[in-house]
C-alpha cells in the first residue's frame, strides 16, 4: 500500500461519500414535497411517501462502512458497497456497486482456484469517509478481512458481513430456489448471519413483491431477537416482522413454557384430533327435554331432535361457527313434525305458521346459543383446560389458571380459530369502526352545511357528497406500517419467512408458519443437535415433507467463525453424546483453551472489557434463553447439570474464553 495509492482511494471514498450526501439531500427533499403535497391523489402519494421514507432510510444507514471493497478484472473495476450509487449524468454508470448485484458476486466468491476474471481484490478499512487503509487478499479462501472482523470484540447487538461473506455462505444467501430452504450447521457457522442477508438479498432482488407482503423472521425468543434487530436496519430493510413463536397468534404474546410432557402433547399433529374433538364437543345435545314454549302447545326439545339437527349441520361441512345458522335451521325443521303432532290438526298454512313461530322463538334461540356456542379460540382452550379436557381423555391438560396461555398453546389457538371460523368479532368491528366513521363524517358535513357565512343560492357540500362517501374517503387509507398491520393480522400472509433455530419448533408451530406462508417462500436455518425442546424436530425430512414435498433444498455450512478451535474441541463431548456420528464445523481461529475450575465465583472472571455472560441450568442466563448468542467471555457453571444438548449450546456461545466452574 503506497501512500499515493491510498491518497487515490481516500479520493474516491470520499467521492462516493459526497454522492451519497447528494442523493441522501434529493430523496429528503423529495419526501418533503410528497408529504406536503395536496393536489396529488391520496392513494398515489401515500404510495410516494411509503417509498420515499424507505429510500431516506436505506440511504442514510449507509454511510456507516459505505464502501467497503473493490475488484478488478483485465478490463473493468468494480467499488463494492452498502448500496448502489449511479453516475445520472452519464448515462447511470455505476460508481458504487450494491454488495446484492450480480456485478459484486465475485468480490464473495473468487478464488485463487477459481479467479473468475478477477485480477485483485482489495478491501477496505474506514471510519465514516475516512479511510483508514486496505489490502489486497491475494484471493485466499481465508482473508485478512475475515480474521479482523472475527477476532473484532462483540457488541450487545449481531453486526451485518457484508464486507466478509464467504463464498459457502454467499451461494446461499442468493440461491435462486423459490421455496424452502434448510440451512444446516453447527455453531457458529454463520446460519442466522446468512439467513439475515438473505433477507436482503430477496429484499433487493423481489422488492416489488416482498415490500408488499413483508417478511417475517421468527427467532426462538425475545432476546435472540433483540439481538438479531439491528441486522436488517442496518441494511437499510424494514419491511420486516419479528417475533417469537409465542408472538405468532394475535392478541397474545407468551415466553410461558409448559412442562417437557405437555409440550410434547400439544405440540404433535395429534392435537388437531385434539382439538377436533374440543369442537365437537360443543356441539351438544339436551341432558334434558327443553321446553319451547308456542302460542298454543309446549314442544320438548329432546336429545333425539336436537341430534338430527346435529347431523345436518355437520354434513353442511362448515366451520363450527359459521354452521350455527345452519344447526338453528335444522333444529326449527325437526321442531315442525312434533308441534304440529301436539296440535293435532294439519293444514297447508299451520306448518308455515308454526316454522315461523319456531324460527324467531327466543326459547329456540337460547337452546342454539346452549347447544352449538359460537366460540373464540380462546374460549374454546380455556373451557378445555378448565376441566372439559377430562371428559376427553387428557385430565393432564386442566390447569389453575385456563387463560395463561402457554408458547404451546399458541399454533394451538391458531388451529382452532381455523376449525371454528369467524366469530363475528372482525366484521363487528369492522362495522362499528365504518359506523364511526361515517357519523364523523355526518359532523363535519353538518358543520360545513350550518356556516353562517354561506349563501343560500351557493352550493353546499352535502349537495356534492354524502357521508357515506365521505366516510370512505377517510377510512380507505390504513396508516400503520406494514409491519404493524401484518403483526396484527392472523390471516396476514408473508412474502417471505425465515425461521431460526428451526429445530426448536413443533408440529403444530409448523402448521402456523405454513397459513403464514402459503407460497413457501422460507429459509429455515438451524441445527439438529442444539435442538433442546421436547416437541422440536429430529428429521427435516419429517417437518419439511409435510409442508412442501419436493420444494424443499438443504444445504450445510461447514465453518464456524465465532468459536476458536480449542473451545470447539472441548464442546466435542457433548456433541458426540447428542449424536455420535454428527461431525463438528471447522474453526477459522485458534485461541485458548478452556479454562476448569472448582468452586469458584462465576462473576470473578468477568473481563475488562468485551461481552461476557455465565450459563447455568438456574440462570442468569439459562441454555435455552442462550440459544443463538454469543459472547466474548463465557463462564459454563455445572454442564453436567444440563442435557447434552443445552451443554452443546453453552459450551459454544463463547468468541475468545470459555470458563468451566464446577460447584
Ligand atoms: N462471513 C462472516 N464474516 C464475519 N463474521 C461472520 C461471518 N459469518 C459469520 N460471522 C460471525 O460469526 C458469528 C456466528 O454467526 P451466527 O450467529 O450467524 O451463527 P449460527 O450458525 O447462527 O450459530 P448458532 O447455531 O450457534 O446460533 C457471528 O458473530 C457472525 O457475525
Amino acid at each position: 500500500m503506497t501512500i499515493g495509492e491510498l491518497a487515490a482511494e481516500q479520493q474516491r471514498i470520499t467521492f462516493l461519500h459526497d454522492r451519497l450526501a447528494r442523493e441522501q439531500a434529493a430523496a429528503r427533499a423529495e419526501l418533503d414535497a410528497a408529504l406536503q403535497d395536496g393536489d396529488e391523489q391520496r392513494w398515489h402519494r401515500e404510495v410516494a411517501v411509503r417509498t420515499l421514507s424507505a429510500q431516506v432510510s436505506r440511504l442514510s444507514v449507509a454511510a456507516e462502512n459505505l464502501c467497503f471493497g473493490r475488484i478488478d478484472t483485465t478490463d473493468d473495476r468494480v467499488y463494492v458497497g452498502r448500496v448502489g450509487l449511479f453516475d445520472t449524468e452519464r448515462d447511470y454508470e455505476p460508481l458504487l456497486t450494491d454488495w446484492r448485484a450480480p456485478a459484486a458476486r465475485p468480490f464473495y466468491t473468487a478464488t485463487a482456484a477459481n479467479p473468475e476474471g478477477v485480477t485483485r481484490r482489495r478491501h477496505f478499512r474506514t471510519r465514516g469517509s475516512r479511510l483508514e487503509g486496505f489490502h489486497d487478499d491475494e484471493l485466499q479462501l481465508t482473508s485478512k478481512a475475515l480474521i479482523d472482523a472475527l477476532n473484532a470484540p462483540r457488541s450487545a447487538t449481531m453486526r451485518d458481513i457484508v464486507a466478509t461473506i464467504q463464498a459457502e455462505q454467499d451461494e446461499v444467501i442468493r440461491l435462486p430456489h423459490r421455496g424452502v430452504l434448510v440451512i444446516e450447521g453447527g455453531p457458529g457457522t454463520g446460519k442466522t448471519a446468512v439467513a439475515l442477508h438473505r433477507v436482503a438479498y430477496l429484499l433487493y432482488a423481489q422488492r416489488e413483491r416482498l415490500s408488499r407482503q413483508g417478511v417475517l423472521v421468527v427467532g426462538p425468543n425475545a432476546g435472540f431477537l433483540r439481538y438479531i434487530g439491528e441486522v436488517l436496519p442496518s441494511l437499510g430493510e424494514t419491511d420486516v416482522v419479528f417475533a417469537t413463536p409465542g408472538e405468532l397468534f394475535p392478541g397474545v404474546r407468551t415466553d410461558l413454557e409448559d412442562t417437557p410432557e405437555l409440550q410434547a402433547l400439544k405440540g404433535g399433529l395429534s392435537a388437531v384430533d385434539l382439538l377436533v374433538e374440543a369442537v365437537a364437543d360443543r356441539q351438544e345435545l339436551p341432558v334434558e327435554p327443553v321446553p319451547v314454549e308456542l302460542e298454543d302447545v309446549t314442544v320438548p326439545l329432546t336429545a333425539a331432535i336436537a341430534g338430527q339437527a346435529r347431523e345436518r349441520a355437520r354434513a353442511a361441512g362448515l366451520r363450527h361457527n359459521e354452521a350455527q345458522p345452519v344447526f338453528h335451521r335444522a333444529l326449527v325443521d325437526a321442531l315442525v313434525a312434533p308441534a304440529l303432532d301436539l296440535i293435532g290438526e294439519d293444514w297447508p298454512e299451520l306448518a308455515a305458521d308454526v316454522r315461523r313461530e319456531l324460527a324467531g322463538h327466543p326459547d329456540v334461540r337460547r337452546a342454539v346459543t346452549g347447544l352449538w356456542p359460537v366460540l373464540t379460540p380462546r374460549q374454546l382452550l380455556a373451557d378445555l383446560y378448565a376441566g372439559r379436557c377430562s371428559a376427553l381423555g387428557h385430565p393432564e391438560l386442566r390447569r389453575a389458571d385456563p387463560h395463561a396461555w402457554t408458547v404451546s398453546d399458541v399454533p394451538l389457538l391458531d388451529e382452532a380459530a381455523e376449525l371454528l371460523g369467524s366469530d363475528g368479532e372482525a366484521e363487528r368491528r369492522a362495522a362499528a369502526e365504518r359506523r364511526r366513521a361515517v357519523e364523523y363524517a355526518q359532523g363535519v358535513l353538518h358543520v360545513i352545511d350550518t356556516d353562517q357565512a354561506m349563501h343560500e343560492d351557493e352550493l353546499r357540500a352535502v349537495d356534492l357528497v354524502d357521508a357515506e362517501w365521505l366516510a370512505d374517503r377517510h377510512t380507505a387509507a390504513d396508516h400503520r406500517v406494514l409491519a404493524e398491520r401484518a403483526a396484527a393480522d392472523r390471516e396476514w400472509t408473508y412474502g417471505h419467512i425465515v425461521v431460526d433455530e428451526a429445530q426448536e419448533l413443533s408440529e403444530m408451530d409448523w402448521r402456523v408458519l405454513a397459513r403464514r406462508g402459503p407460497n413457501r417462500s422460507m429459509t429455515i436455518v438451524g441445527d439438529l443437535a442444539q435442538r433442546q425442546a421436547e416437541a422440536g424436530a429430529r428429521d427435516w425430512r419429517k417437518v419439511l415433507d409435510p409442508l412442501a414435498r419436493g420444494r424443499w433444498q438443504h444445504r450445510r455450512l461447514t465453518v464456524n467463525y465465532r468459536t476458536p478451535a480449542e473451545i470447539m474441541a472441548y464442546a466435542a463431548g457433548a456433541l458426540a453424546e447428542v449424536d455420535p456420528d454428527a461431525v463438528a464445523p471447522t474453526s477459522v481461529r485458534h485461541g485458548e483453551p478452556p479454562l476448569e475450575v472448582t468452586g469458584a465465583d462465576p462473576w470473578s472472571f468477568r473481563p475488562a472489557t468485551g461481552t461476557f455472560a455465565v450459563i447455568s441450568p438456574a440462570g442468569p442466563l439459562t441454555p435455552r434463553a442462550a440459544k443463538g448468542l454469543e459472547f466474548d467471555t463465557v463462564v459454563v457453571v455445572d454442564p453436567e447439570r444440563m442435557t447434552p444438548a443445552e451443554r452443546y449450546v453453552a459450551l459454544t456461545r463463547a468468541t475468545r474464553r470459555l470458563v468451566v466452574v464446577r460447584t
